[in-house]
């Protein structure tokens, strides 16, 4: 984990000609750097810089700096492994068997995205934010940072300082959880804040269905459950491009799906 926040700082200090070059507009580009979220379609930019690398089910990595590689390919398959295990138990605590949402959701080529954040000192932090209030589309985000705080999450309402502990991981639910499991899992909320004094970095894994799945409330537990399906099915590569195409706004894009006054 160290390693890896320690080669994302190298990275994000090469000179900009080292960096991989792409068109910030086509949000499924495998390999992506760039400012704020997607500064082809906003007006206002966040304190941030990040790195966006496909790294399953096709393995991407820029070629520098050189020690990445390897690095990115150990911590992506073992953080691959842990999302697995966690999703064995969800699925059972669901009431359904152990490897459903495993099989329904083809998590043998599930779409797992590195995101490296960079928060460089800001001037004037009151004015500022790293990562506007969001939820995340996968199913989990798993995250990792240096010891600078600065992720707040939403809980009834009111914001919180998440103050990680050293070596920690830490586990947000995304989106796709909350659409499978019908709302019983609810994405987090959450955003980044700035701060004057130190450089920020943070790690997220996210890990989702794969990209050509039509992701629904799973039928077994909506029927287990006598209940009706609470959100529209959608693939989940649109609902991605969707998401990303559009200025972070809190859990506006679930909210399309949301079956409203169900
Ligand atoms: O920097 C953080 O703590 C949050 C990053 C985040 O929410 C994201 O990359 O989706
Ligand atoms: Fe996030």
């Amino acid at each position: 984990m160290r390693a890896m926040l320690d080669v994302s700082n190298e990275f994000f200090n090469l000179p900009e000609e080292e960096k991989p070059k792409f068109e910030p507009k086509d949000v499924l580009e495998p390999v992506r750097y760039g400012t704020s979220f997607n500064s082809a379609k906003e007006k206002v930019f966040c304190w941030r810089d990040f790195l966006k690398v496909f790294v399953h089910p096709e393995f991407h990595c820029p070629h520098k700096p050189t020690a990445l590689r390897e690095l990115l390919l150990e911590y992506c398959e073992k953080t691959r492994n842990l999302v697995r295990k966690l999703v064995r138990g969800i699925s059972e605590s669901l009431g359904l068997e152990e490897y459903e949402l495993v099989k329904t959701l083809n998590l043998d080529s599930s779409l797992q995205i590195l995101i490296a954040n960079y928060y460089p000192p800001c001037p004037q932090p009151q004015l500022a934010l790293g990562m506007p209030p969001h939820s995340d589309h996968g199913l989990f985000t798993l995250l990792i940072e240096n010891q600078v705080g600065g992720l707040q999450i939403q809980h009834k309402g009111e914001w919180f300082n998440v103050n990680a502990l050293p070596n920690s991981i830490l586990v947000n639910t995304g989106d796709h959880l909350e659409i499978f499991s019908n709302g019983k899992y609810k994405s987090v909320l959450h955003k980044a804040i700035v701060n004057n004094k130190n450089t920020r970095i943070s790690i997220a894994m996210t890990n989702g269905p794969s990209l050509n799945t039509i992701v629904s409330p799973s039928s077994k537990l909506v029927e287990n459950e006598g209940c009706e399906p609470a959100y529209i099915p959608m693939k989940y590569k649109d609902y991605l491009f969707s998401q990303q195409n559009n200025p972070l706004n809190g859990k506006s894009m679930l909210n399309r799906v949301k079956i409203q006054n169900n």
